[in-house]
């Protein structure tokens, strides 16, 4: 069966620049990283804060509430935090850690972990950055289960500890997206009978990104993250103390900051879940600015169904009180889907639907 790495491998060449730039080095932010200063996608473009503070929910997964609770958080946000989620916090600062040494080290070891061309995992910039004319700020590493090919290029006798915590991440990561994903099926009235599910769990397609935002002399000048949704079926976020940086948007509100809360992790939905629910949950568009104090780090868990799985709007979901619910999107393989993302980004959602 193809893998998610063998997917990419189809990204065409001409869709792809890698190395990030030595931002350690740069004493003002060079004409390639500077962003449009006004219009809606400006980085200074956010929501009005006064008087408007918002917070995003945050759903104690152990609350005998949780699951409608995490259901009506995707119905009506596509993004919300969770507490008692069961990730040891003696990992999450170990994998911080372990992340810190690695964005350290200086470019040229760095560079050692590079992502090969039409490769899927290593060091680089962010997979969608051939789609803007402008590079964000930011640098990440994408793993895919053990990330021992790159790191023993980086530390060729000490890369043990590394390989350890964000292994261990990523076991205890697929289990809490089971979790999570367990319960949104049970709100949405979805049985084992309704989906393959035993299949949907065997050999799911996952991904780990490190991402890092070091400090900007001119913020309101870059972007972190462009806007994007994310892929898979969900994605959860830990984001390294009280740098903030992550923003989601919203219909008639513009850009909403996600203020870190100690302990709570972030989950949004992405593409997949969205076309599985048939458009119930919105896959939220998100993007990060930077800090010009602060360097940030966050680390994102994607979570998705294996790559032949064919992801469309579940049956049971369009036969609601005895009347039929139109299909909104046709039906694609993971590995298609994915494919038709890497090439098409924003615009692979409306190429599958159908209404
Ligand atoms: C599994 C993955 C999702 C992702 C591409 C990747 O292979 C690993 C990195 C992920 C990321 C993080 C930043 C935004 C994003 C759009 C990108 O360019 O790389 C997402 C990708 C995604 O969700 O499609
Ligand atoms: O750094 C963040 O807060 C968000 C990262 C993100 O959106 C991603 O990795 O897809
Ligand atoms: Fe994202």
């Amino acid at each position: 069966m193809a893998t998610l790495s063998e997917a990419y491998t189809e990204t065409p060449l001409h869709l792809q620049h890698i190395i990030p730039i030595d931002f350690d080095s740069v004493k003002e932010v060079p004409e390639s990283h500077s962003w449009p200063r006004s219009g809606d996608e400006s980085p200074r473009r956010i929501l009005s804060l006064d008087g408007d503070h918002f917070s995003l929910p945050a759903i104690d997964l152990d609350s005998p509430d949780a699951i409608k609770m995490v259901g009506h958080a995707c119905k009506v946000m596509g993004i919300f935090q969770v507490t008692n989620h069961g990730i040891p916090s003696s990992l999450l600062r170990e994998v911080e850690s372990q992340a810190w040494q690695f964005f350290s080290l200086p470019a040229i070891a760095k560079v050692r972990a590079v992502r090969s061309p039409g490769g899927a995992t290593g060091y680089g910039v962010a997979r969608m950055t051939p789609f803007f004319n402008k590079f964000m700020w930011h640098e990440g590493f994408t793993m895919m289960g053990s990330p021992l090919e790159h790191a023993r290029e980086v530390w060729p006798h000490g890369y043990g500890k590394f390989c350890e915590a964000m292994e261990d991440y990523q076991d205890k990561m697929k289990a809490l997206s089971e979790r999570l994903l367990a319960m949104i099926l049970k709100y949405l009235g979805i049985s084992e009978h309704d989906i393959d599910w035993p299949r949907l769990r065997s050999n799911p397609c996952s991904a780990l990104q490190l991402n890092s935002y070091p400090q900007c002399p001119d913020p309101g000048q870059v972007m972190g993250l462009a806007p994007h949704t994310d892929t898979f079926f969900l994605t959860i976020l830990h984001q390294k103390d009280s740098a903030h940086g992550l923003q989601f948007h919203r219909e008639g509100r513009g850009w909403v900051p996600v203020f870190p809360m100690d302990g709570a992790l972030v989950v949004n939905v992405g593409d997949m879940l969205h076309i599985m629910s048939n458009a119930m949950f919105p896959s939220v568009v998100h993007r990060v600015i930077t800090n010009e104090k602060r360097h940030r780090l966050s680390m994102g868990y994607f979570y998705g169904p294996p790559m032949d799985f064919r992801v469309g709007p579940i049956h049971r979901l369009m036969q609601t009180s005895g009347q039929e619910v139109a299909a909104r999107f046709r039906s694609i393989t993971v590995k298609d889907y994915v494919q038709m993302k890497a090439k098409n980004l924003d615009k692979a959602l409306s190429m599958i639907r159908i209404r």
